[in-house]
């Protein structure tokens, strides 16, 4: 099991305590399982992931990880236990002017020491990895281009290239796909999908493209308000269980809205 969470409840630190951005959630997770998190912006997506990769405290109920309840490890384990996690935000944090190699490299850097690390910031030491890691998303020819000279799309997938180049055992990560056209959406996808089945690694992935996250995950939890309103295989989820999570209170049409827009979601299935 990677990941039991039990009553989880949480909050932002700048947030006010009545104001949860996770209420009262319970869900198990497998190792090696694929999991896509949907819902209207604000539902706490972010947060759950956030609090997966040990980002954000609870502040009530229980967690455990890979059978441990990070927050009762010391901060040295915690450490340890963060490393065998891979997060990547919805805003890759690649400093403008470095290199994409250096970049992408950086998802080494919880395997790599101290010395190793300082040593690759003067000359890369695996820049055939971060090309290896480039490859599948087709940006190998920018290895030596610096970030802020790509573009919001070529960014997002250099971000990914990190997940594929870490030893990470859970993928974390946060509507990767959001800058991306259709066609590239769904190759990303499958490069994550394929790279985690691989290595049998959990991934959870949140996604705004709800056709793509029903054509594409075998399990699928819907989050509103921070709760979870349905954990249940794709298959089992309807159009109206689709409906009623994006159902605005303040716009009775918005629901029909929402489906409407998943019917004609451009996406091909798979
Ligand atoms: N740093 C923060 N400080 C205070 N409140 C926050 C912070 N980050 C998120 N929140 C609040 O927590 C709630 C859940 O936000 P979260 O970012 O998890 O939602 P989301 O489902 O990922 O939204 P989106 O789809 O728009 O990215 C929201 O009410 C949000 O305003």
């Amino acid at each position: 099991m990677t990941f039991l969470l039990n009553s989880i409840s949480a909050h932002h630190s700048g947030a006010a305590k009545s104001s949860f951005a996770l209420r009262d959630l319970t869900l198990s997770i497998a190792q090696g399982e694929q999991i896509a998190l949907i819902g209207p912006s604000g539902a706490g997506k972010t947060s759950l992931l956030h609090t997966l990769a040990c980002a954000l405290k609870p502040v009530q109920g229980e967690m455990q990880m890979f059978g441990n309840n990070p927050w009762q490890l010391d901060s040295a384990e915690r450490h340890r236990m963060r490393a065998r996690l891979f997060l990547a935000p919805q805003t890759p944090p690649l400093p403008p002017r470095q290199r994409v190699v250096n970049a992408v490299l950086a998802g080494a850097l919880p395997q790599w020491s101290v010395w190793q690390a300082i040593r690759s910031l003067i000359k890369p030491v695996a820049a055939d990895a971060a090309y290896r890691a480039l490859m599948p998303f087709n940006l190998q020819d920018k290895l030596y281009a610096r970030v802020d000279r790509l573009s919001g799309g070529e960014r997002q997938r250099c971000g990914m290239a990190r997940a594929l180049i870490s030893s990470a055992e859970a993928f974390l990560v946060d509507e990767p796909l959001s800058a991306l056209d259709p066609t590239l959406a769904l190759q990303t996808l499958k490069v994550l999908q394929q790279e985690a089945q691989q290595r049998h690694a959990t991934l959870v992935c949140s996604l705004h493209q709800v056709e793509l996250a029903r054509a594409n995950f075998p399990r699928i939890i819907g989050l509103r308000d921070g709760r979870i309103v349905f954990d249940a295989a794709s298959a089992d989820i309807s159009d109206a269980m689709i409906a009623a999570l994006y159902q605005n209170s303040n716009d009775d049409s918005a629901g029909s809205i929402a489906a409407e827009s998943a019917a004609i979601d451009p996406m091909p299935r798979c």
